[in-house]
């Protein structure tokens, strides 16, 4: 998603790091890489040439200060115009929704309003759970434009674990007062309410929804934005926000191979902020939308704690494992690296964590590539699984015949055993140099 833009700027940064001094030209020159590479990925072209037009107005007037070198500090303005267009002074680390309150979902049929429930209902849930609470969650549908509607987030509702209210009347307006009566009789804390899309933006519809939000009152409404619909869906948000106006948007299906132009624009663009992304179709993908970290994953700057983040999510308690903390301290035993092996597994492909990887954008690595790679970590997986504790612990003492054993148990040949440990011995020098480099200070 993110990947499009980090490659043309880091191609960029490098470039001028390598000058002593800014001059017009070299700015001129990086400054349209910057625009072609917006226009590519779909930004509008009246907003490409406005975040330009600031950025080369700031960098031209400004003195460079002596601790930073030119191209540095033509990064430090990117990165701040950046962060403006993204979120501007909604930068939000968190989010709590209150209680009680009702949440609609709005948006065009498809772009992902009851999978975002199943997602929400999922977040609040463990929102609540970290803080030793349960929550009463209910959810329910006026979706009768599509039949199947109500039955998936029926489904739904059973994977998040929280209740599901089908109502019995069959008029939209009619079925959100009786939703809403069953929330308040049962004491719900929050009620989901899913409403009815169409494939384009339509009178009807908003017509529609405007009666029902009279009737459910909600605290919330999030429009939900199909991010692989591009530019257009900034069109199709004003017109929501022009009859409806909505709280927040969630941008959905940012894990497709959209270009980030929604993501960049949206915000800037609709002067609403982006709450959340929708990263997959699974009901625990959902992250919310941090313009600090995604405007550092643009620049190709990575981003490791969003991935720790995922990775603490993802395991359970009791053999929950910080990646960081070995990185942080700059060891790792082959126990370290298998456990990581199984995170990244649980975590998805590869392919999924390498785009929160500093620097990985630039690397070119191929979908063969990373099926290899993904192969080989089961196998790495077997093989460390042979070994004794006190071999994990101490991989120097596998002689030829502790790892003729080893490969046996594990199915493979001697030479992978070897691989495994060179591999091994490779990560370990990698994050003896993340510790180096202070990454993490
Ligand atoms: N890859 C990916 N797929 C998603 C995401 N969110 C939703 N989807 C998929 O998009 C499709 C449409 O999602 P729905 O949640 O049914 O969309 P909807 O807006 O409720 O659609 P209607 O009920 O027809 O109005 C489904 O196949 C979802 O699995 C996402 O973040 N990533």
């Amino acid at each position: 998603m993110f990947e499009f833009l980090s490659k043309s700027f880091s191609s960029i940064f490098s470039s001028l790091t390598g000058y002593g001094k800014l001059t017009e030209k070299n700015i001129d020159e990086s400054i349209q890489k910057i625009k072609d590479s917006l226009l590519e990925s779909d930004v509008p072209y009246e907003l490409s040439h406005e975040f330009i037009a600031d950025i080369k107005k700031e960098v031209i007037g400004q003195k460079i200060v002596s601790s930073l070198r030119p191209g540095e500090q033509f990064v430090k303005v990117v990165y701040d115009k950046l962060l403006a267009f993204l979120g501007g002074e909604y930068l939000q680390e968190s989010f709590t929704f209150q209680i009680p309150s009702t949440i609609m979902m709005i948006g065009l049929q498809g772009s992902g309003k009851t999978t975002s429930i199943g997602k929400l209902a999922v977040f609040i849930s463990n929102q609540a759970k970290k803080r030793g609470k349960t929550r009463k969650i209910l959810c329910a549908s006026v979706d009768f434009y599509r039949p199947a509607a109500i039955d998936q987030l029926e489904i739904l509702a059973q994977q998040a674990g929280i209740d599901f209210y089908r109502a019995v009347a069959t008029d939209p307006i009619k079925a959100s007062q009786e939703i809403v009566n069953y929330s308040k009789q049962h004491g719900y804390e929050i009620l989901l309410f899913d409403t009815a899309g169409r494939l384009h933006v339509d009178e009807q519809m908003m017509t529609e929804l405007d009666e029902i939000q009279k009737v459910i009152k909600p605290k919330y409404k999030f429009l939900v934005v199909d991010a692989m619909i591009g530019q257009e869906s900034l069109s199709v948000a004003q017109s929501f926000q022009d009859r409806i106006k909505f709280d927040y948007a969630i941008l959905s299906k940012m894990d497709s191979d959209a270009r980030a132009g929604v993501a960049f624009s949206f915000r800037y663009a609709l002067k609403k902020p982006v709450l959340f992304m929708g990263t997959g179709e699974k009901i625990d993908n959902l992250e919310i939308f941090r313009p600090e970290r995604i405007a550092k994953r643009m620049l190709g700057m990575g981003d490791i704690l969003t991935l720790v983040e995922n990775a603490e999510e993802k395991i359970e308690k009791d053999e929950k494992y910080s990646l960081e903390s070995s990185f942080r301290s700059g060891h790792m035993t082959l126990e370290d690296f298998s456990k990581q092996l199984s995170m990244a597994n649980r975590l998805g492909s590869i392919s999924s964590m390498i785009k929160y990887l500093p620097g990985m954008a630039n690397l070119n690595i191929s979908s063969a590539q990373i099926e290899q790679s993904e192969k080989e970590m089961k196998k790495f997986r077997a093989i460390i699984g042979s070994m004794t504790k006190k071999e994990k612990l101490y991989p120097k003492i596998l002689d030829n015949s502790r790892k003729q054993r080893v490969a046996k148990g594990a199915g493979v040949s001697i030479a992978d055993v070897a691989q495994l440990l060179q591999r091994f011995e490779q990560s370990q020098q990698f994050v003896k140099l993340l510790k180096k480099k202070k990454y993490f200070n």
